[in-house]
């Protein structure tokens, strides 16, 4: 549904974005992590229309955002960072006011506005000035005029900024009940966003892409390799070249606990492969006491941080 390839945008002497490169499929919601600066506003920028880039293309639903940009409009529904809000007109009269200008005709107007209005839970404030509302709620409202011509595909960028951790919940929810209906990108320097609000994560830094793919809960199917940890009781010796054999394993290394009958031993092996039957098995059948194996997953924070390194993890 959204395509990138070879995205590149420069200011003067700046590189904002690089040789950028991912696509979002139908219905998925593709979390665009980086730390601050890496180009995330730049990218979402040129996905929704309002700048152009220095070369490569974007397409979404096929139609190219700068040769097409009036059918991609169409198209998307866009919340920036800091969304355009009339505070003097009421959240309703708002959201009306949008349709119009989005061209939705008369006649359906006030069910796709009523629908908006209720996706996300603004019934009980349709009425009030959007200035009276609090940040969460104007939030809302920025996603609702987003979402009130019904666009195949939603761009949000850094959709939690500023909000307290009680509206933070609220606005997390209302981005995942899109899921399905719609396609939706959603920048953040905030990992647990990306956790729990979308499918799967790309990852820039620097104005390039140093990750994609990557599922938003790597339990399953990770980049970074599987480690196992294991306590065994009795003499290992005879094992150790055992587990070596096993083709999975890369690495492995031994640290005597109390003495050279109590041992810990770290496996690493290869990208979602399981062994722990095959290591269980070595160590039972050479007679020796196995204690504890534990299998340590790669969380979204470790693939980030080998990616992008400390700092802006928040
Ligand atoms: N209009 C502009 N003119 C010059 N440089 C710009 C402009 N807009 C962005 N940049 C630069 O491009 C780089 C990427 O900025 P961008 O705003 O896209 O990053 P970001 O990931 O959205 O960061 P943040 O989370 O801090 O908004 C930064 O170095 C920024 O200073």
């Amino acid at each position: 549904m959204i395509e990138v390839e070879h995205l590149s945008k420069i200011y003067g002497s700046t590189v904002a974005i690089q040789d950028v490169d991912f696509s979002v499929n139908s219905g998925e919601i593709l979390g665009f992590l980086g730390p601050n600066g890496a180009g995330k506003t730049t990218t979402m920028r040129i996905l929704a229309g309002y700048i152009p880039s220095s070369t490569g293309t974007a397409r979404i639903a096929g139609y190219d955002v700068h040769e097409q940009s009036m059918q991609v409009r169409q198209r998307i529904g866009y919340l920036p960072e800091n969304p355009p809000l009339y505070p003097d007109m009421t959240v309703e009269s708002f959201i009306n006011f949008v349709a119009q200008i989005k061209g939705i005709a008369a006649g359906d107007r006030i069910i796709k506005v009523n629908s908006a209005i209720e996706r996300c839970q603004l019934t009980e404030k349709r009425s009030v000035l959007i200035r009276k509302l609090s940040k969460g709620y104007k939030q809302r409202v920025g996603i609702a005029q987003a979402i009130v011509h019904d666009p195949p595909v939603i761009i949000l960028d850094e959709p939690t900024v500023g909000l307290d951790p009680k509206q933070i919940i609220e606005v997390r929810n209302l981005i995942k009940s899109l899921a399905g209906q719609h396609t939706v990108i959603l920048s953040t320097h905030i990992l647990p966003e990306v956790s729990m609000t979308c499918d799967r994560a790309t990852i820039i830094n620097r104005g390039k892409v140093v990750k994609t793919d990557i599922p938003a809960n790597p339990t399953q199917d990770s980049p970074l390799k599987s480690s196992y940890k294991i306590e065994v009781e009795g003499d290992i010796t005879p094992i150790i070249p055992l587990l070596k054999n096993i083709p999975e394993v890369i690495e492995l290394q031994v640290n005597p606990i109390e003495n050279n009958y109590h041992s810990a031993i770290s496996i690493l092996a290869q990208p979602n492969q399981e062994i722990g039957k095959d290591i269980a098995a070595i160590i039972v059948n050479s007679g020796l006491g196995l204690l504890e194996m534990r299998r340590d997953r790669p969380t979204l924070e470790d693939i980030f941080l080998e990616v992008v390194g400390t700092g802006e993890v928040k």
